[in-house]
């Protein structure tokens, strides 16, 4: 069947709580391997994750297709998997679509394709194409569902009904969208070994989607009242360091240290924020790693995997802070981009507070790098 259906709002759904579940909707779909329609400017490109696609998803892809099936991807990675340079023109957003011969349409093969820790090669006199339109806002798509960014691609005619359909701009809108409708949801005190007057606040945007957490410590109210500016970090999600002591990184020292320089201070607000491994969640930064033990440093074993060397959007933080009433901090970090991104939302950073713990003997080439290439203040 083909036909088209206008989509009915539901009464209540504000356009923004709308725009998250179609991206909701959207990544979920690729992430079981599904394909979805990207709509915007120019002739809808229907897209599959090439970690996840299986024989169906392919299928659907070439009942749509109006043009042979192309693969997208960053490219550092289309340079890797044709084992020569991709030169960058302007207009192309980032992305190399590759001409995907009928042999090279199959579900292991392009998972392979899209995973640097693969090391698969295309074959020899694999042709570049021209980048489709909506070629950019897919791959940012697939980022958003912390996939690998690797698509295979038609341009489509056709797609019925029952397709999942995104549009471009609700892709694009999306980090903006997730952090300034972030709402509280819960509240609850939540002694810690650290930080015994502890209270923890949680957030959730409009249409659910990830949750983060701002532990309130002591009285920053007061110490707001009486003209100070209480003590504030910014900590970025990390499951190996925070919860399993992981030695790779410094998350675990710097989480309980700034708990612990809170409580001693008698005020303060932690805000741990949902962006595992800067925002390509856990298992790319799994990938990432493995890619660090071949030789490359965090900053380049990310934009090996295609992805940014960070993909924090640190406007959550912002609206946090706002909606717990908290407009001025002493924030702790090593990290000027923290610095930038609160004062880029109306947060006053009265003071900047170090906070480093030193190396492990494991995470010294990780600190160095941070210091080296991000330009953390150590
Ligand atoms: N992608 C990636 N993420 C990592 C790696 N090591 C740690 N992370 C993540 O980095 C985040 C912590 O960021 P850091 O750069 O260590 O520190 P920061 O929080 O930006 O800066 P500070 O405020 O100075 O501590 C957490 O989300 C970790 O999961 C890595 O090698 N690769
Ligand atoms: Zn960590």
């Amino acid at each position: 069947m083909t036909g088209f259906v206008t989509p009915r709002p539901e009464p209540g759904l504000s356009a923004e709580a709308l725009a998250l579940r179609e991206v909701h909707r959207a990544i979920a779909e690729l992430r079981r391997g599904g394909p979805v329609l990207v709509e915007g400017e120019g002739q809808p490109l229907a897209v599959a994750a090439a970690e996840t696609v299986g024989a169906a998803g392919l299928a659907q892809l070439r009942e749509v297709g109006t043009q042979p099936p192309l693969l997208l991807l960053a490219p550092v990675r289309a340079a890797a998997v044709l084992s020569r340079p991709v030169p960058l023109s302007a207009p192309e957003q980032g992305v190399a679509a590759l001409r995907l011969p009928p042999s090279l349409m199959d579900p292991q093969r392009l998972a392979a394709f899209a995973d640097p820790t693969a090391e698969m090669l295309m074959p020899a006199g694999t042709e570049r194409a021209p980048v489709p339109a909506l070629a950019g806002v897919a791959l940012t798509l697939a980022k958003l569902g912390r996939l690998l960014p690797a698509l295979v691609a038609v341009p489509a005619a056709g797609a019925d009904a029952g397709w999942q359909r995104v549009p471009a701009d609700s892709v694009l809108a999306y980090p903006d969208t997730a952090a300034t409708t972030l709402r509280r949801v819960a509240e609850a005190r939540v002694p810690l070994e650290e930080a015994p007057d502890t209270r923890i606040v949680a957030f959730r945007a409009a249409d659910g989607g990830i949750e983060h957490l701002a532990m309130l410590v002591g009285d920053p109210e007061g110490r707001l009242a009486s003209g100070g500016a209480p003590l504030a970090r910014l900590h970025s999600e990390c499951f190996t360091g925070d919860l399993l002591g992981s030695l790779r990184c410094d998350c675990g020292p710097q989480l309980r240290g700034a708990l612990r320089r809170m409580a001693e201070d008698g005020a303060g607000v932690l805000l741990y924020l949902a962006q595992e491994g800067r925002g390509i969640g856990l298992v790319n930064k799994l990938r990432a790693y493995a890619l660090q033990d071949g030789g490359l440093d965090t900053l380049d074993a990310n934009r090996a995997l295609g992805y940014g060397a960070d993909e924090r959007n640190f406007l959550l933080a912002g609206t946090m802070l706002r909606a717990l009433r908290i407009p001025r901090v002493r924030l702790l970090t090593n990290n000027p981009d923290k610095l930038a991104g609160l004062a880029a939302c109306g947060i006053e950073v009265a003071s900047r507070e170090a906070h480093s713990f030193g190396g492990n003997g494991v995470n010294d080439a990780y600190l160095a790098t941070k210091a080296r290439r991000f330009g953390h203040m150590l």
